[in-house]
């Protein structure tokens, strides 16, 4: 954790049931409370980048729809309307306190693919170092409801990686992660501390409350997990609290705090494309000594302990790693082409000595036992 004196690189996540009224519609009042929290850590010196929901809220009315739309064509024309009146609002209130804000727009498509991926972290970067506000949201317009992250808290867990946020924190209608789902059990407790997402972690998140949120604390459990597997810290609570995004920074906030001290928990932003955002192409399947000498110790991979591969991949994919029965135990970028581990298959021992390379290098290898979240999520 960083030194409550130090200045933080922090992303701030909030979703759509805290910035709209009772009736759907974006609140000025709720993104008032929230630019002038941030505009307080900027005073401080902290770097901040925001991961606003709100597009489809903003936009519905204009629309001419009198609720929040339930067909995708129509949210994504809401979106279209709204994003630009989103973004219109947090620059005017920014710029109102000599801040900049700039809008990034993103779908998961741009994050398998490494170049773009790549380029957003260095564009981000430059935004953050300059003193701006970078606002991310998803490219709801034309993003297809299969390649969608789905709600923004996945998102913004995978922006703080991207950016090697130092704080994720997520700001929602509830005050933190409670034992129970609260809109189903009024005795549920708040858990204030967890520093492992374990099964039973699991089992308390349920689905939303409100009529516009979408991930509910399944897609925040699943964001707290991406970050917690980069080594971020994070942060669950609830929007409307006063103080709280400053307080959450200051680490003195009512909510759920998520902090990982396990090493093997911080993977690389290369082992995070492959673990979070790569598409994998086959699969490399290993038998179940190999899954132990080697995946689950992180050595290179080596192409006599291939088992065999399925799939047509170019040198340089990212494959799924199988054991035996069929069972995901890594992910890795492989050296060799489907075609070239079948020849390798096939040739004699005394011409193994052409293929010096590994499989799969140590480095670009991600064992599913450090992060156990479904690629893709
Ligand atoms: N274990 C739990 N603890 C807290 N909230 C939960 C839990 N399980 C389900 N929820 C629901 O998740 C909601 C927050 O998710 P969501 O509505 O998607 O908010 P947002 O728009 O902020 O992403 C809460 O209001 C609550 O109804
Ligand atoms: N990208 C969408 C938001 C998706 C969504 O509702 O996310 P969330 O409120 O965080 O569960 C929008 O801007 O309306």
């Amino acid at each position: 954790m960083v030194p409550d004196t130090e200045k933080k690189r922090i992303v701030i996540k909030i979703g759509s049931s805290s910035l709209t009224s009772l009736q759907g519609e974006i609140s000025r009042r709720k993104l008032e409370k929230l630019v002038d929290e941030v505009v307080r850590l900027k005073d401080e010196g902290h770097e901040v980048l925001l991961v606003s929901s709100g597009a489809v809220a903003a936009g519905y009315r204009r629309l001419g729809c009198l609720s929040r739309p339930s067909s995708l064509p129509e949210k994504q024309a809401a979106a279209s309307i709204g994003q630009g009146l989103l973004i219109e609002s947090y620059s005017d209130l920014f710029i109102s306190h000599g801040y900049v804000a700039s809008q990034i727009l993103i779908t998961r498509s741009d994050f398998s693919d490494e170049n773009r991926y790549n380029n957003a972290r260095n564009t981000i970067n430059v935004l953050l170092e300059r003193g701006i506000i970078p606002i991310v949201n998803e490219n709801d317009t034309i993003t297809m409801d299969f390649l969608k992250f789905g709600d923004n808290d996945t998102l913004s867990a995978k922006v703080a990686g991207l950016v090697d946020a130092d704080q994720l924190i997520i700001l929602s209608d509830i005050e933190g992660l409670y034992d129970d789902n609260p809109s189903d059990n009024p005795d549920a407790e708040l858990i204030t501390q967890v520093q492992e997402i374990t099964p039973e972690i699991e089992a308390v998140a349920g689905e939303p409350g409100s009529a516009v949120g979408t991930g509910g604390m399944r897609s925040k459990i699943d964001a707290f997990k991406i970050a917690m597997a980069s080594g971020i810290s994070s942060f669950l609570g609830k929007a409307s609290n006063p103080d709280i995004v400053y307080k959450a920074a200051h680490n003195e906030a009512v909510g759920t705090y998520f902090s990982s001290d396990v090493e093997s928990n911080n993977l690389d932003q290369k082992q995070q494309w492959i673990a979070f955002n790569s598409g994998p192409e086959g699969d490399v399947i290993v038998d179940a000594s190999t899954v132990e000498t080697v995946i689950e110790a992180k050595e290179s991979l080596q192409p006599e302990n291939v088992h065999s591969v399925k799939g047509d991949f170019d040198e340089g994919a990212v494959v799924r790693i199988l054991d035996l029965e069929g069972e995901e135990v890594g992910l890795g970028v492989v050296n060799y082409s489907s075609e070239t581990f079948k020849q390798i298959k096939e040739s004699e021992s005394k011409d193994l000595e052409q293929y010096q390379q590994a499989a799969v290098e140590s480095d670009d290898l991600v064992c599913h036992l450090e992060i156990s979240i479904p690629i893709g999520v």
